[in-house]
């Protein structure tokens, strides 16, 4: 069995990979960083070190490496004998990573079982979004797309920070992992993965596993950053953004027990468990990793919009979740992209338009006044210097 995987990075070799590897999958990791692809393609192995509770050490081998964009050739031929195709390269790099995919699932043989392919980012039903980027290349002379290859959404959680350079190929992980698969796509047996859970209504997973574990941990990123805190587990300890932090994952409760049918206990130990989980000392995690692109957090139907504005829709004012958006806006972190562009946004605009921008909410929205208010609060507020 093989796998193709795109993006080696901190959760293609910390989870995903890790994953298909325990499945006994031969991988092949496809990323656009030379020095990573390089370094992979020398190495026998790499090991995961999983922090925390029950910690231990687990090893990857068995795997080559190719850079997608040097060594496309011998990367469609690897996608055109493969199993499975995975990626966790972030959701807007999707459209890049879809041409190899298409030639590669083109140049395989009519006698093969179809492609599985599943895009495993934070993002809802990203796999759907790689797959109309394929049908958008897709030539029909080459038969038709879906008895070539199958497309399965997926919601993917671990914590894996940002490495240590010094630790070469090597990750750091927490204990914990899901991977949720929709099993509905796969017309006989879905792939055998014992590390993954495969249902039959995915929907309600991704949404609780976004409004709760990344609307929390960017949550406590935003406020920790305003609090001038570094780590991740530091803003966690701190009372003021815990409470905080709290909050809104109760503004997500309230969602997701009255729209998924969770049991309000339910909801509230899947709360708890992540609460020790982003507080986890032993994670060398930090605001500014938790918190990057902000721009795409606080797009509509991601981890604050989405919720929000749900609740208003509602008739229920999301005051916590508004408190989040605002140290959203406030996150001037100078080494991410986005954050410099949302200041732009917000030096160059009106208030309704940067709400706009910024959100995606139109202005007849029951979200869009409160929200252009904390806009308005924030352009008033001087240049502050990054904490
Ligand atoms: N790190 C985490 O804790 C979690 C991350 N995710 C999601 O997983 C995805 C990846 O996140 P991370 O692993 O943290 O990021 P990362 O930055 O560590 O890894 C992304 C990798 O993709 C590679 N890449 C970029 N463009 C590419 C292209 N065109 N072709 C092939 N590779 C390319 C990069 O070089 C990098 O090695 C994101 O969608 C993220 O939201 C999901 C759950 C947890
Ligand atoms: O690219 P994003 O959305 O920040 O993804 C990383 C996030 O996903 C999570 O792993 C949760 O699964 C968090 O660790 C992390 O903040």
């Amino acid at each position: 069995m093989k796998a193709v995987h795109f993006g080696a990075g901190n959760i293609g070799r910390g989870f995903v990979g890790l994953l298909l590897h325990e499945a006994g999958y031969e991988l092949v990791f496809a990323d656009v960083a030379e020095a990573l692809i390089t370094q992979l393609a020398a190495a026998d192995s790499y090991a995961v070190h999983e922090v925390g509770e029950n910690p231990t050490v687990r090893t990857v081998d068995n795997f080559r490496a190719l850079n997608s964009s040097l060594q496309e050739a011998e990367l469609v031929a690897e996608i055109s004998t493969a199993d499975i195709v995975t990626t966790a390269v972030g959701p807007h790099i999707l459209k890049f990573v879809a041409p190899a995919i298409t030639k590669g699932i083109a140049a395989r043989d009519a006698g093969l079982a179809p492609l599985q392919v599943m895009a495993c980012e934070n993002a809802i039903n990203a796999t759907d979004i790689l797959r109309d980027e394929i049908a958008a290349l897709w030539d029909d002379a080459a038969g038709s797309l879906d008895s070539l290859a199958v497309f399965a959404n997926t919601a993917v959680d671990r914590i894996v920070p940002n490495q240590d350079a010094g630790q070469g190929l090597d990750v750091t992980v927490e204990t914990f992992y899901e991977w949720v698969i929709d099993r509905k796509p796969f017309a006989g047996a879905p792939p055998a993965i014992p590390g993954a859970t495969f249902v039959e209504d995915l929907a309600p997973y991704i949404e609780r596993k976004l409004f709760t574990v990344n609307t929390g941990h960017a949550a406590a990123a935003y406020f920790g950053f305003e609090a001038g805190l570094e780590k991740l587990s530091d803003a966690m300890a701190d009372q003021d953004v815990a409470e905080d932090v709290r909050a809104v994952l109760e503004e997500t409760k309230q969602l997701l027990v009255s729209k998924h049918g969770f049991s309000n206990e339910e909801q509230e130990a899947y709360v708890q468990k992540i609460l020790v989980r982003f507080s986890n000392p032993y994670l060398p995690d930090t605001v500014s990793r938790v918190g990057r692109a902000p721009l795409r957090k606080l797009s509509r139907n991601e981890r604050f919009i989405g919720p929000a504005a749900e609740l208003a829709e509602r008739g229920i004012v999301p005051e916590a979740l508004l408190g989040a958006i605002a140290a959203a806006l406030r996150f001037n972190d100078p080494a991410d992209a986005e954050a410099t562009e949302l200041a732009q946004i917000l030096a160059s605009s009106t208030p309704a338009e940067a709400t706009a921008r910024i959100t995606g909410l139109t202005p007849e929205h029951p979200l869009f006044d409160a929200v252009s208010t904390l806009v308005e609060e924030r352009q008033a507020e001087p240049a502050k210097a990054p904490a």
